[in-house]
């Protein structure tokens, strides 16, 4: 028996009124088209094919992502927030992602309540982790410990049992809430195992989801924890087509309950041009900092570095964008925070002297279409200043928060009864004949 919490009923009737207008949508305009694909896109990864639904946030290429409208600058303004805290609750977000609107306090707090209530992870899932090697990558780990998670699928055993269609998105739902959860302190035990002597901290249920983490993971000061959510908040979604919540989307279409899905999402996000460039960042300056012999490097020592950088044919990490045409307002939040809370911080000084020098030298490139920094340029500077060095960490942080947008993406996935994902390709051999004409009409 499944219970209907407020928030799961309001979701409910949100979904029945869009699945209505959605119904209506397809009815009366179901063949218009939306889009042409060319042949480069097909080779060049679909960049500026329309060719997905997500209800959670949409990205404009020169002003960054908004969630359900709202761009961060608004969220940080109008997201319910901690008594005299100064940085939003990813409660909130949560909240307006998954109903479209903008929550009361109370609602964030009713989150905060029952996310505490289902944080527990059960004993298997730490005894999986304490099999593997301490040097295995965190994300691997994170992957692994989500995979083991999988045991605790309401979904799952639902579907096993069998139940009705209509039925899908309750126990998604639930599934969703749980994963959300016990992923802090599932990424915390990671990082105290590997990082901390393998002693673990036990959660504090008076305190909200993000300052929890903060807490599970050994950092208690104040200005960290709004650190935290302001980061949970900032790297929850990027509309749908990036590879972590595109990869979440397709295999939860296959019916993979929400733990499969998101364990999948997060091998994207481990990878170097997606959320791993955040720990790339790090390293790459750190590296910088070894050849200079420590300091505050100058412009003309960054631009060399730069463009040895480019000459060893690597990318420069944090800078450019699939989609994006302009700095990440991701970027400039984090920025922010540093300018109030660290702004004498050098690291975080090297950061801003990087963003005066890469641009340009991108631009000359001639073949970059964004040469300004995206969000993970920024982020791990931050957490360095609080202690929290371990770069390969940076990711697992990333994907906790990524949760809050993929998941409920997915329960409005099953809400809608979006069907499973399968475009077609086609074969070089086959655009061959194509494009001389030896095939006359597409599929
Ligand atoms: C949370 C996130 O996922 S944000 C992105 C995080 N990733 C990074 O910061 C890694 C560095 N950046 C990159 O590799 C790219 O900019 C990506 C992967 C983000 C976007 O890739 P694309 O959409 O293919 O970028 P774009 O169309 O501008 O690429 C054109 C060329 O410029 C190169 N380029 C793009 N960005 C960079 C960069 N930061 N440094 C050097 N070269 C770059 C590409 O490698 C490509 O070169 P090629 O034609 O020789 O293969
Ligand atoms: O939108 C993208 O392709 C990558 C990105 O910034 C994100 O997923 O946060």
């Amino acid at each position: 028996m499944i219970d209907m919490d407020y928030i799961k009923e309001r979701f409910k009737a949100k979904a029945d009124e869009l699945g209505a207008d959605v119904k209506d949508l397809l009815k009366q305009h179901g063949s218009k088209k939306l889009d042409e694909v060319t042949v480069a896109q097909t080779y060049q990864g679909m960049r500026g094919v329309t060719g997905l639904v997500s209800e959670t946030s949409l990205l404009d290429p020169n002003d960054g992502i908004r969630f359900r409208g709202y761009s961060i600058p608004e969220l940080r303004e109008k997201l319910p927030r901690v008594p005299d805290g100064s940085e939003p609750l990813p409660e909130g977000l949560f909240y307006l992602m998954l109903i479209g609107e903008l929550p009361e306090e109370k609602d964030a707090q009713h989150l905060s309540n029952v996310w505490g209530r289902r944080s527990q992870v059960p004993r298997h899932v730490f005894n999986t982790i304490d099999k593997l090697p301490p040097d295995t990558h965190p994300m691997t780990q994170f992957g692994i410990g989500i995979m083991a998670m999988q045991t605790e699928s309401v979904f799952a055993k639902a579907y096993s049992d069998g139940i009705n269609k209509k039925e899908y998105w309750s126990y998604m739902y639930e599934d969703a809430m749980n994963l959300i959860a016990r992923l802090p302190r599932l990424a915390a035990y990671i990082y105290r195992r590997k990082y901390k002597g393998n002693v673990h901290i036990e959660p504090d249920a008076s305190l909200d989801w993000a300052g929890n983490f903060a807490h599970m993971l050994g950092y208690d000061d104040d200005s960290f924890r709004a650190l935290m959510r302001l980061y949970m908040t900032i790297h929850a979604d990027h509309e749908g087509g990036n590879v972590s919540a595109h990869t979440v989307h397709l295999v939860g279409s296959a019916l993979s309950d929400p733990y499969l899905a998101f364990a999948s999402g997060m091998n994207g996000l481990a990878g170097p041009l997606h959320g791993l460039a955040n720990q790339e960042v790090i390293r790459w300056i750190q590296q910088l900092r070894e050849e200079l012999g420590g300091g505050l490097p100058n412009k003309a020592e960054i631009e060399k570095y730069v463009r040895k950088t480019l000459d060893e044919g690597k990318v420069v990490p944090g800078y450019g964008h699939a989609v994006l045409r302009k700095t990440d307002p991701r970027f400039t939040a984090q920025m922010e925070f540093a300018k109030k809370h660290l702004p004498d911080d050098e690291l975080v000084n090297i950061v801003w002297r990087v963003y005066e020098v890469v641009p340009p030298i991108l631009q000359e490139l001639g073949k970059v279409k964004n040469p300004w920094p995206n969000v993970d340029a920024h982020s791990g500077a931050l957490l360095v200043h609080y202690g929290l060095v371990e770069y390969e960490f940076y990711t697992v942080l990333f994907g906790v928060s990524r949760a809050l947008g993929v998941l409920a993406s997915l329960c409005w996935d099953r809400a809608l009864a979006l069907p499973i994902e399968r475009p077609k390709s086609v074969t070089t051999r086959w655009m061959k004949d194509f494009v001389s004409g030896k095939i006359e009409t597409g599929f």
